[in-house]
C-alpha cells in the first residue's frame, strides 16, 4: 500500500478508543497496494488496518463495508469492518445518507474504516492446491452475496473501460492502440449480447488476486494451505460471477513471466469452483471472453496509474505490460480453457 494520507497517531489512537478496540500502541505505514492509505494498527486488543479511502467517496463506500460485513456474518472468512460501538445506524439501507453508516468513520479528513488484520501471508507462487483453496472460496461468496441487500456497479466495469482508454492511447505505441480499440470493440459487442445477458451475476470482488488473499503456514491445514482469509473488496461491485472467476484465473493460474495460462493450475481452480457451483452453458461459452475481458480492465488501469500518477509515498506502480501480454496469451490460446470448463461441467452433470 501507499501512503496517500498521512495520520497522526493520536487521532488513530483516538479512533480506535472510540470503536472500542483498545489503546493503541503501534502504528505504521504499509507498503504494497496502489489505491489507498493503509496502515497497521496495534492496540492492547489485537492487530487491525486503517484504511483512508483516497478515491471512493462516502457516498460509495456503504456498499463495500456493508458487502464485507454481509460476508462476515455468513462465516466467510473476510475481515468484518468495526462498527461505531452503541450506534444503531443502518448498515444495508440503501437511501440511507452515508454518514448513517456505522462501519465507515473519517480520520485526517478523508474516509475511512478498521478491519481486523488476518493471519498468514499471501503466497506469492501458488501451486495447484492454493487454487483450489481459491476457487472454493470464490464460489462460495459468490453463493454466499446473494441476498445481499445493496446494488452497486462495477466502477471499473465497461464504461470506465470506455472513458479511459482515450486517455491512454496517448501513451502507448501504435501495436498497443491497436490492440486496445480493437479489445474494447469486442467487449462492447460481447456486452451487448443475449448470452452476457444471461450471465448469473451479484456482488462480485472484481479484484482478488494472489496478494489479496492470506494463507496460514502453521501446518493446521494438514497436507493442504490453510486460506484465512480474503481483503481488500474496494473494487467490488454487482458484476458476472464469470467476470470475478476470469480475474482470479488471469492471476493465480498464470505463469508471470510469460502470461501464459498454467494448465494445472487452471484446472485445480475451475474444478473446485465448479465443484460448489457448476458455470452454466452461457458461462462455458463466455468464459475466453470474460478472460480477456479481465486482461484488459487491469491493462488499462495499470496504464492509467502508470502514466497518469499520483503523489503518495511508498507508490510502486504496477508493470502495465504484463497484462498486455496476457492479453495476448488469451486470444493467442482460447479455445484450451473453454474446452476445459466444458469437460468439467460434463464431469459434474455425470
Ligand atoms: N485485513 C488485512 N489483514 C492483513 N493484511 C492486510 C489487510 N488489509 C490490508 N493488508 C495488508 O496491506 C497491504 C495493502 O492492502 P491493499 O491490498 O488493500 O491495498 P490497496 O492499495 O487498498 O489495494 P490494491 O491491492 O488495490 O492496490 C496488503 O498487501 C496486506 O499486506
Ligand atoms: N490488483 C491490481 C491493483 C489494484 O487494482 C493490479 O494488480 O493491477
Amino acid at each position: 500500500m501507499a501512503v496517500f494520507t498521512e495520520v497522526p497517531a493520536d487521532e488513530a489512537a483516538d479512533l480506535m478508543r472510540r470503536l472500542g478496540l483498545g489503546e493503541l500502541t503501534a502504528l505504521r505505514g504499509i507498503e504494497g497496494g496502489i489505491e489507498n492509505t493503509n496502515y497497521f494498527a496495534t492496540t492492547d486488543r489485537g492487530d487491525y488496518v486503517l484504511t483512508l479511502f483516497e478515491r471512493l467517496t462516502p457516498t460509495q463506500l456503504p456498499y463495500y463495508l456493508g458487502l464485507m460485513k454481509h460476508l462476515a456474518d455468513r462465516g466467510m472468512p473476510v475481515p468484518e469492518p468495526a462498527a461505531r460501538s452503541g450506534d444503531g445506524g443502518p448498515l444495508f439501507d440503501a437511501g440511507a445518507p452515508a454518514s448513517a453508516c456505522p462501519l465507515l468513520h473519517t480520520v485526517a479528513g478523508k474516509p475511512a474504516a478498521v478491519v481486523r488484520k488476518l493471519e498468514g501471508r499471501s503466497e506469492l507462487a501458488p501451486t495447484a492446491d492454493h487454487c483450489s483453496a481459491l476457487g472454493d472460496l470464490l464460489a462460495q461468496l459468490h453463493l454466499a452475496g446473494r441476498d445481499y441487500a445493496l446494488e452497486q456497479p462495477n466502477l471499473r466495469g465497461l464504461p470506465w473501460w470506455n472513458d479511459t482508454v482515450p486517455v491512454v492511447l496517448p501513451h502507448v505505441d501504435a501495436a498497443q492502440a491497436a490492440l486496445l480499440r480493437s479489445e474494447l470493440a469486442y467487449q462492447n459487442h460481447i456486452a451487448a449480447s443475449s448470452a452476457y445477458a444471461a450471465l448469473p451475476r451479484g456482488p462480485v470482488h472484481a479484484d482478488l488476486f494472489r496478494d489479496n488473499a492470506m494463507f496460514a503456514h502453521d501446518g493446521r491445514g494438514g497436507t493442504l494451505p490453510r486460506m484465512t482469509g480474503v481483503f481488500d473488496f474496494y473494487f467490488a461491485g454487482t458484476d458476472t460471477w464469470l467476470f470475478d472467476l476470469a480475474v482470479c484465473l488471469n492471476d493465480w493460474a498464470i505463469d508471470l513471466p510469460t502470461g501464459r495460462a498454467d494448465a494445472a493450475r487452471t484446472e485445480a481452480l475451475l474444478e473446485a469452483y465448479q465443484a460448489r457451483r457448476p458455470l452454466n452453458a452461457a458461462e462455458r461459452e463466455l468464459l475466453p471472453a470474460m478472460l480477456r475481458a479481465g486482461a484488459l480492465r487491469f491493462w488499462v488501469s495499470r496504464l492509467w496509474d502508470f502514466h497518469l500518477p499520483r503523489e503518495a509515498s511508498m507508490l510502486k506502480p504496477h508493470d502495465p505490460t504484463h497484462f498486455e501480454r496476457v492479453l495476448r496469451e488469451r486470444l493467442r490460446a482460447p479455445q484450451v480453457l473453454a474446452l476445459h470448463a466444458e469437460a468439467t461441467a460434463e464431469a459434474q452433470d455425470a
